[in-house]
Parts: structure tokens; C-alpha cells; sequence
């Protein structure tokens, strides 16, 4: 079905009470690791979103069946690996789909994987997952756009990553849990959906330890039982209505969050002169007749500001008067929201990963999401301005937000995405 472009008709206050969805980049990993294990699993916590039906689909094609059990809940079994290739049909729709590399060579001894797709804003390279693998003993071949993987025994052995990656680090863990090996990752990411990539597969039996920290130790077992888990709440959603409120100056709460892993966010909101509480597993985010102060932000891997949350980011500083510095090292190309910001009156200059902002009031236009994040810079961008907006794009945000108009309305916002016509009403 086509999709209908996102209409915001903005100068409305937030308000009320918004529950965060579960975590996208945490499910995504979590159910690639489902088919280590031959039993049953049950997840609760999963977002309904673009990405999650692709990466059902992947599995699918592996050999894992699925059902949803509940609204977000969904029990997922792979008695047996019937593939063992991840065409590039599916691979190049989503980034996060290059992990299952490492989980179909732990489980079949050999895989074959297109190389990764995702949000189109510059290079996203693998070495590190290429070069981890190869390190603890897996022979990785490159051949017409896919990457071959076998093993022969077992994984074993200490790999450094030479950066802090995420994907790098799932690819390695799903890769080293069964057999009889010891694996030793160091310089392994301490990222949220890592911690929680590692307690879901402790919770099957995998004996990994150090989540958490930069070293990884992982035991390799002989097999993986069922079980259930719980996914965690997405950090790169809440951050995206933390900043929502800033931009519209509202006082907004979140439930379902975890402010522990929000805490650069907090931080680089409450040095602009936003009031945020932290209540047990609420966050309550007060701009409400404040006069923001312009801030200088650089993104880190956690725990340090997201590259996620980057865009919408410079929504915000985009409508806060003086002078504003972005900076996002992590992914230098991730700009595909300036222009489009740019068409809304925002004052922004770049200069290689640089962004300088002059904030300032900005109006409604007709715009284009080209990626996941920019999209949600636009709809935060537009909420700020008086006319209506619309954006197109919208299957970018359809990746990683659920039932967005949906969800702005109840917080306040006039969002709507009208239905597409079907052929029979236009006769
Ligand atoms: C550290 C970081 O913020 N990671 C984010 C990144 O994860 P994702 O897994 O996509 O990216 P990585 O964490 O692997 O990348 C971190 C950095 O390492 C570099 N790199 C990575 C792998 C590799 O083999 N070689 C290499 O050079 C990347 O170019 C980047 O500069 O995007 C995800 C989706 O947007 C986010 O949820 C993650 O929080
Ligand atoms: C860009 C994102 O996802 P991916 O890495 O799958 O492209 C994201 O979650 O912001």
C-alpha cells in the first residue's frame, strides 16, 4: 500500500502523558538471537514497527516460526536452520539485519550474508565484525556483494575491536556463544542493547560475562534453552519526545522509561534550562516559558549524546536563539536533515560533520524524510511552527516510531496522515 505523506499542523503545547515503545535496536539484535536456540522464546516488549516485520521475514527465511501472543509480545521457535543465506532482498531493507552473519555460523557452521542496507547517510562499514570473526578462528570469504562465513569447530580466542561498535559486538557475541570455546572481547561496546542482547541470551543458558563493561567473556555452551524476556524500553524514542517538549516549550511525561539510559540527554537538556524529574521509570520534562540557552553537543557511543538523536537535536537548536555547535563523529554523513531544516527557515552551516546553528523562529514547507531520524527532526521541527507541514518520507519514521500521528495526537499535537483513496472511491 502506498503511503500518505505525514500532515502537522503545528503551534499546539505538548501535553500529558506519552508511554515510551519498546526498544527497536534492542529487539532487533534479541530476535536475530532467538535462533541460536532450537526451543521456544517468548518476547514481550516488542515494538510493532517496519524493522521488526523485515527482520521476521529474515527469519522466516532461516526457519523460525512466529506469533504475536499480545500487543507487543511474540513467541518465536527455530526447531531447525532450513537456510543458511540472507538474501540481499531482505539485508539491504535494514542495517541491524548483518548481525545475523554471526548467529546463523554459530548455529549452522556456515552462512552467506548480503552486505548490511539501512538508513542511507553515508558509509557504515563492517571491518570490525569481518575482522572480529576472522580472529576467533572463522574463515570469511567476500564475493559479489555477499560475505561468506564457516567454521570449523568452534570459535576461540581475544579479539580488540579497534572502535567502540555495536553491530561489531553483537556480530561477535551471536557468533561465540555455542560450542566449547572461550571467547574475550575487548573493547567491546558497554551500548544498552548490548546489555541487553547479553542478559537475553544468559537467560537461554549462554554464560557471557561483563555485560556492561569493555571486556565480554563468553563461554561457549553446548546448546541454548527456551525462556522469556522482556526487552527494554527505547532510549531513542524517549529522547525524541524529551526533545518534542523542549522544542514546543511543554511540559510533557514519559512513562517506560529507564532515566538511567537517558542520562546525556537529561544532561545537554538541562544545561539549555529544560527541567527534567526522574521518577522511578517516568520522566517528567518541563520547558514550559523557558528562554533555552544555546548549547555546544558531540556524539559518543554510549553512554555518551546519541548519533540517534543527533537530528532532531539540531529541530531543537534550530529554535533556540544564539549560536548552537553540533558535532556527530560517529556518523560524519548523517545530514540528510539540513536541508529539509533549511527549507523550514533554519540557520544552519556545515562543515564536514560540523553543524553550526543560529536558532531562530521557523515555518512551515512541504519536506522529505530520507532517513529514520531526520524524519523525526522534521516532525519535531514542524510541531514548532504555525502553519502545516507535510512530511513525505513517511516510510522512514514508519521504521522506528509506532503509530506516530496516532501517538502526537493523544500528547496533544494535530497530526494526521490521511488514508490513501482506493481506486474504487476515486471511479
Ligand atoms: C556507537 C554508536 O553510536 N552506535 C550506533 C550505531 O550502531 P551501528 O551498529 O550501526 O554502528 P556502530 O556502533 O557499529 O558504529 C560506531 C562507529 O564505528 C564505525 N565502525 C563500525 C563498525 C565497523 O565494522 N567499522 C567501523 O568503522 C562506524 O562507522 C561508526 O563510526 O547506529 C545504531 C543505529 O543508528 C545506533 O543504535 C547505535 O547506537
Ligand atoms: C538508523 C537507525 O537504524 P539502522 O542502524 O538500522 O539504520 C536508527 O535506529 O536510528
Amino acid at each position: 500500500m502506498q503511503l500518505t505523506p505525514l500532515h502537522l499542523q503545528g503551534g499546539r503545547d505538548l501535553s500529558g502523558e506519552i508511554a515510551v515503545q519498546p526498544s527497536k535496536n534492542a529487539a532487533l539484535p534479541i530476535i536475530v538471537a532467538s535462533l541460536l536456540s532450537s526451543e521456544p522464546v517468548t518476547l514481550h516488549g516488542v515494538p510493532r514497527l517496519s524493522d521488526v516485520y523485515t527482520i521476521l521475514d529474515l527469519a522466516q527465511h532461516i526457519g523460525t516460526r512466529h506469533a504475536w501472543v499480545g500487543p507487543n509480545s511474540l513467541t518465536l521457535h527455530t526447531p531447525e536452520i532450513l537456510n543458511t543465506d540472507a538474501p540481499y532482498a531482505l539485508v539491504s531493507k535494514m542495517r541491524a539485519s548483518f548481525i545475523i552473519l554471526g548467529a546463523i555460523l554459530a548455529r549452522a557452521g556456515q552462512a552467506t550474508v548480503s552486505m548490511p542496507g539501512g538508513c542511507a547517510w553515508g558509509p557504515r562499514p563492517v571491518d570490525q565484525h569481518v575482522k572480529a570473526l576472522r580472529a576467533l578462528g572463522a574463515e570469511i570469504s567476500e564475493d559479489g556483494g555477499n560475505f561468506g562465513a564457516v567454521r570449523h569447530g568452534h570459535l576461540s580466542g581475544t579479539f580488540v575491536f579497534e572502535m567502540l561498535t555495536v553491530g561489531g559486538t553483537h556480530n561477535a557475541v551471536l557468533a561465540s556463544v555455542l560450542g566449547g570455546g572461550v571467547v574475550t572481547l575487548e573493547n567491546a561496546s558497554i551500548d544498552t542493547d548490548v546489555v541487553d542482547l547479553v542478559n537475553f541470551l544468559n537467560t537461554l543458558g549462554a554464560r557471557i560475562e561483563g555485560a556492561g563493561t569493555n571486556t565480554l567473556t563468553i563461554h561457549g555452551v553446548a546448546a541454548l534453552r527456551g525462556g522469556e524476556y522482556t526487552v527494554i524500553p527505547d532510549r531513542i524514542e524517549a529522547g525524541t519526545f524529551m526533545i518534542a517538549a523542549a522544542a514546543t516549550r511543554s511540559r510533557l511525561t514519559l512513562t517506560n522509561v529507564r532515566p538511567d539510559h537517558l542520562r546525556a540527554i537529561t544532561a545537554k537538556l538541562t544545561e539549555m534550562g529544560v527541567d527534567i524529574l526522574e521518577a522511578g521509570d517516568r520522566l517528567i520534562v518541563d520547558a514550559r516559558d523557558r528562554e533555552l540557552k544555546p548549547v555546544n553537543v558531540t556524539t559518543q557511543s554510549f553512554p555518551g549524546f546519541p548519533t540517534d538523536v543527533q537530528p532532531q537535536m539540531s529541530a531543537l537548536l534550530a529554535t533556540v536563539p544564539g549560536t548552537s555547535v553540533i558535532q556527530d563523529p560517529v556518523y560524519p554523513d548523517r545530514l540528510t536533515h539540513v536541508a529539509e531544516l533549511q527549507r523550514m527557515g533554519a540557520n544552519i552551516t556545515v562543515s564536514g560533520y560540523t553543524q553550526v546553528i543560529q536558532g531562530g523562529k521557523l515555518h512551515a514547507a512541504p519536506v522529505k524524510a530520507a532517513d529514520l531520524r531526520a524524519g523525526a527532526a522534521l516532525f519535531i521541527a514542524a510541531m514548532t511552527t504555525e502553519g502545516e507541514t507535510v512530511i513525505d518520507g513517511v516510510q522512514y519514521l514508519n521504521r522506528g516510531y509506532e503509530r506516530l500521528a496516532e501517538r502526537l495526537r493523544s500528547i496533544g499535537a494535530n497530526a494526521w496522515q490521511p488514508q490513501p483513496m482506493l481506486a474504487s472511491a476515486m471511479d
